[in-house]
């Protein structure tokens, strides 16, 4: 059997969407595994299983990204950009909220794309996770100088004078399975504009590769530069290659990822039925 998907990426962070009220799919993993791939398959950063609750005022939303490794994440800052505007498209409101793994968010629609309110942040250790008795700032880990922050899902930030002399593809992986990190990392160099501003790179946990845009990620380097003293700015523009991410952060003390959201295409995947009882 088929089930019909729709194409959406935010700033590069590309995925699948498939109504999850409408179509089960038993095996999410194995889907996602199979149709990410960017040779045999659909190609995308993962796949976002959404499944709407309209009564509510605004609606919501409730989001599951399964990665091309098959396993799920807990948040995605550009996957809930993505989420926003599909639901924002099939409700014909300016507004909705998101319910992840790691919290409740609230998105609305901007001049130039969606809003995200992000989910409360933590450098402590036990909620990165990260083996450490105290907060990591500026230590080298597997040769990379990093500072460790959770922001939905753990990134190691670090920062450089140009992200593009980074070979992100050697430098990531020894970091990302680092042994001090029990369910992993993302990665994530910056190096800033001079302007209050910075370029992003991201090697993405669940991707296992680097990935053209990442919203956790601009949400860290700007919350990590800000504690470091690297930058004031408010908003701080992230540039990752897919596009400008813009982080600003509200009087709840709260981060805002905003950024353009764009609808690619739609099509269908092949599953297995489910088995009936
Ligand atoms: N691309 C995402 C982050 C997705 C989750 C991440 N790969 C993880 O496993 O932690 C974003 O835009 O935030």
């Amino acid at each position: 059997m088929t089930v019909p998907f729709e194409k959406y990426h935010g700033t590069g962070n590309d995925f699948l969407i498939i109504d999850a009220d409408e179509h089960t799919v038993p095996d999410r993993g194995e889907l996602a595994r199979r149709e990410c791939d960017r040779t045999d398959g659909v190609g995308a950063d993962g796949i976002l299983f959404l499944a709407l609750e309209e009564a509510f005022q605004p609606p919501r939303v409730v989001m599951t990204l399964v990665q091309p490794d098959g396993e799920t994440a807990p948040m995605c800052g550009n996957g809930a950009r993505c989420a926003a505007e599909w639901a924002m498209q099939r409700t014909g409101t300016d507004s909705v909220m998101i319910d992840t793994q790691a919290g409740t968010l609230r998105a609305d629609r901007t001049d130039d794309g969606v809003a995200v309110e992000m989910t409360e942040l933590t450098f402590d250790p036990a909620g990165i996770p990260v083996d450490a008795d105290e907060g990591v700032f500026e230590e080298e880990i597997e040769g990379l100088e990093v500072t460790m922050v959770n922001t939905g899902v753990p990134h190691a930030v670090s920062f450089v004078d140009d992200v593009d002399d980074v070979d992100l593809e050697t430098v990531a992986p020894p970091v990302r399975h680092a042994d001090v990190f029990p369910r992993g990392t993302n990665v994530t160099v910056a190096s800033p504009d001079g302007d209050g501003g910075f370029s992003q790179r991201t090697y993405e946990r669940g991707v296992e590769g680097e990935t053209d845009s990442c919203g956790t990620g601009a949400v860290a380097i700007a919350v990590v530069a800000r504690r470091l003293g690297y930058t004031d700015a408010d908003p701080v523009e992230v540039r990752p290659p897919g596009g400008d991410l813009q982080v600003s952060f509200n009087d709840r003390g709260r981060a805002m990822l905003a950024g353009p959201v764009e609808h690619e295409f739609d099509g269908e995947v092949s599953v297995e039925p489910p088995i009936e009882p």
